[in-house]
């Protein structure tokens, strides 16, 4: 553990904006669980996001994260504890803009049917609904492809197309589970600093999954580092950055740095203790 670069953020800061997603003593199995049996997703999570806050949560494959997103999206519900959205029961709704890791687009829909689809509820009007559409249709770059339908896009691509109709509603909350998981390396930066800019100018509420560590960091005020079986929220870190960070090398910045070695050790240790993990045990430390 390195200094005191990450610090918690259990206390609660009466100058701090109003909480917008609230868990409390959340738990969630899976399978039959009457029995004993079933699988333990998640143990007693509390975790608050607030008002006009980017937070990521991040942690190795299964603790989670996935579980979570759904839960605050109302998707599904935790066996025990509270969840409350805008002090509300969480609902799917145009104020909830969700990028799924399986993309769930329309096959037989062109990539501008399927933004539209998502504006049909808040934009009555046609050309208007339209011109949203192309507007975001241009901020994932796929404008040339406006009019392909799925089957015709790479999985990159597709992943684009899902994040435009996640955006084109300007919901208030964004739930992105691994949004850019499928771009590419050069596409991505570029879709980062998009999100980061619609964020900024929207001061919209972001609960972001990811695996990357720099991505986490790039874009977070706050970590959420998960750890599994069950998965549990370990620890809560204040990124710290000068915003906006598009402006300036982010990732030479000592703080950056710091917490990118800070996380790695972290999520490391997690896998290689974890029995169920594929690399339980594995030394890392010797030549092959
Ligand atoms: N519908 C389901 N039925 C049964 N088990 C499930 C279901 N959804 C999730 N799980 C289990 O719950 C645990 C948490 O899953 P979840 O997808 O939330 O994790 P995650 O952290 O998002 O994983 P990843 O990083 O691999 O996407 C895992 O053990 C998973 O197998």
């Amino acid at each position: 553990m390195i200094g005191d670069a990450p610090q918690h953020t259990g206390s609660v800061d009466a100058a701090a904006p109003a909480p917008r997603i609230l868990l409390r003593g959340v738990s969630k199995t899976f399978g039959n669980h009457k029995d004993g049996g079933g699988t333990l997703a998640l143990a007693n999570v509390d975790l608050t996001v607030r008002d006009g806050a980017f937070v990521s949560l991040l942690g190795p494959s299964g603790c989670g994260k996935t579980t979570i997103l759904r839960m605050v999206n109302g998707l599904i519900a935790p066996d025990t504890g509270t969840i409350t959205v805008s002090g509300q029961a969480p609902a799917p709704g145009p104020d909830m803009g969700f990028v799924f890791q399986s993309f769930r687009l329309i096959p037989w829909s062109s990539v501008r049917g399927n933004v539209e689809f998502a504006l049909v509820e808040t934009i009555p009007d046609k050309a208007e609904r339209r011109a949203r559409a192309d507007r975001y249709i241009e901020l994932v770059g796929l404008t040339r492809f406006a009019d392909a339908y799925p089957s015709e896009l790479s999985g990159g691509m597709k992943q684009r197309v899902a994040l435009a109709r996640a955006l084109a509603s300007e919901p208030a909350i964004l739930l992105l589970d691994e949004p850019f998981a499928s771009i590419d390396a050069q596409t991505r930066e570029l879709m980062q600093i998009e999100l980061m800019r619609l964020w900024t100018l929207r001061k919209s509420v972001a609960l972001f999954v990811t695996h990357s560590v720099d991505e986490a960091i790039l874009l977070s005020d706050q970590i959420v580092l998960m750890g599994p079986r069950p998965g549990r929220v370990l620890e809560v870190i204040d990124v710290g950055l000068d915003r906006p960070r598009w402006t300036y090398d982010v990732r030479a910045e000592p703080r950056f740095i710091e917490l990118r070695s800070y996380l790695w050790d972290r999520i490391r240790t997690l896998v290689l203790t974890d029995p169920q993990s594929d690399f339980y045990g594995r030394d890392l430390s010797t030549n092959i």
